[in-house]
């Protein structure tokens, strides 16, 4: 039987690197929680920095991570740009990511243009180039996204890679359609997207086969945002269950290896050859993510996990939109 897993992180991984050449390791998140944070302030609070986040980037950054992922619409940018100061870590050994947000359901995108964007964003971060320009998502609208496309916004974030501002250009939440759209709308294989940051985990394997398979064949990088999902995100009939069916297999694989449940997930969708973006705000869950590298899940514990992942199809993001795609 072909493995589509191996022991070893897969190779694509590792060409991944900051400017000054070291590689990257796994992302630390400003969205999700921190979106909401920034969003729910006070009016005239809303332009001061969120010092919370910058206190836990500063904390992850200091404890190894050179992978900072944020967002137009987590309006965490000047946080970012704050912890990079204080940590006093050069600029070219940091790998910041950033997306365009072309709207979501009924929230209008703040930026008419992917390049209006990114030179904002630039400003906001306070440097000159950032590593990883993504689309944050394929669902775009006529209103909310101000005419935009898939299409035209690629064009964009060629034309964004071509002028120095970025030094790779990428996607997110794409399904294979929506990657063809892009891969169509560039003129050679160099400005097809480097990377696809997907929702991935144990429970959302069947319907990301399609799209995981199509990017390994194009060199595309998978990021996996939510991969700690099983542990604290889990819905049955929208109510959040704790007893999951991979509850008592990660208990019993913590003790195995005398690791903790999520870094039980995280060296799974290592091996699975995806780079995991994370966060916490407690250190010890900051040092034990990266403190991943000393083991490997055997293949046969491996496709436990998945067999059991398989029998509870779970999304947590963007599930009214994916209902058409896979
Ligand atoms: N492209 C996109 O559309 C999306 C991108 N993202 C990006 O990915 C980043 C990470 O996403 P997110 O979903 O938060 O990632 P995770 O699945 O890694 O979840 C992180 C959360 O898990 C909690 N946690 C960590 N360890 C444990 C544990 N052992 N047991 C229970 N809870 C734990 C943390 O809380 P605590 O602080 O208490 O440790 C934190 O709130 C975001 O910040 C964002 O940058 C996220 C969603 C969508
Ligand atoms: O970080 C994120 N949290 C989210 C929740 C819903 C849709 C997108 C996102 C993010 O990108």
């Amino acid at each position: 039987m072909t493995k589509t897993h191996s022991n070893k992180p897969i190779s694509l991984i590792h060409n991944y690197k900051t400017k000054s050449g070291k590689p990257i390791t796994l992302g630390t998140g400003t969205g999700t929680k921190w979106q909401w944070l920034k969003k729910g302030r006070p009016d005239d609070e809303q332009d001061t920095l969120h010092q919370d986040l910058v206190d836990q980037l500063i904390l992850a950054l200091e404890n190894g991570y050179n992978h900072i992922d944020t967002a137009e619409v987590y309006t965490t940018h000047s946080e970012v740009a704050a912890a990079v100061k204080q940590s006093g870590i050069p600029r070219e050994d940091l790998w910041i990511t950033t997306k365009y947000n072309p709207g979501f359901r009924t929230f209008v995108a703040r930026s008419k243009t992917p390049t209006e964007f990114i030179d904002n964003a630039l400003k906001e971060l306070e440097t000159d180039y950032v590593d990883l320009f993504l689309i944050h998502s394929p669902f775009f609208g006529e209103v909310i996204s101000h005419g935009q496309t898939i299409e035209s916004a690629w064009k964009e974030l060629i034309a964004a890679k071509k002028a120095g501002k970025v030094r790779e250009i990428g996607v997110s939440n794409f399904a294979v359609a929506h990657i063809e759209k892009a891969i169509k709308s560039s003129e050679s294989k160099e400005y097809w997207p480097k990377v696809n940051q997907i929702e991935f985990h144990p429970y959302l394997q069947n319907q990301s086969k399609n799209i995981i398979d199509f990017s390994k064949e194009n060199d595309i990088l998978i990021e996996a945002y939510g991969p700690l999902t099983p542990l604290f995100r889990i819905k049955k009939d929208g109510v959040e269950i704790d007893d999951h069916p991979l509850k008592p297999l990660l208990a019993k694989l913590s003790e195995k290896y005398g690791k903790t449940d999520s870094q039980i997930l995280l060296r799974y969708t290592l091996q699975k050859g995806i780079l995991p973006i994370t966060t916490s705000s407690k250190v010890e869950r900051i040092k034990q993510s990266l403190d991943i590298y000393d083991f490997a899940i055997s293949n046969e514990d491996f496709d436990e996990i998945e067999t059991i992942g398989n029998s509870y199809p779970f999304r947590g993001f963007f599930d009214e939109e994916f209902k058409d795609f896979d």
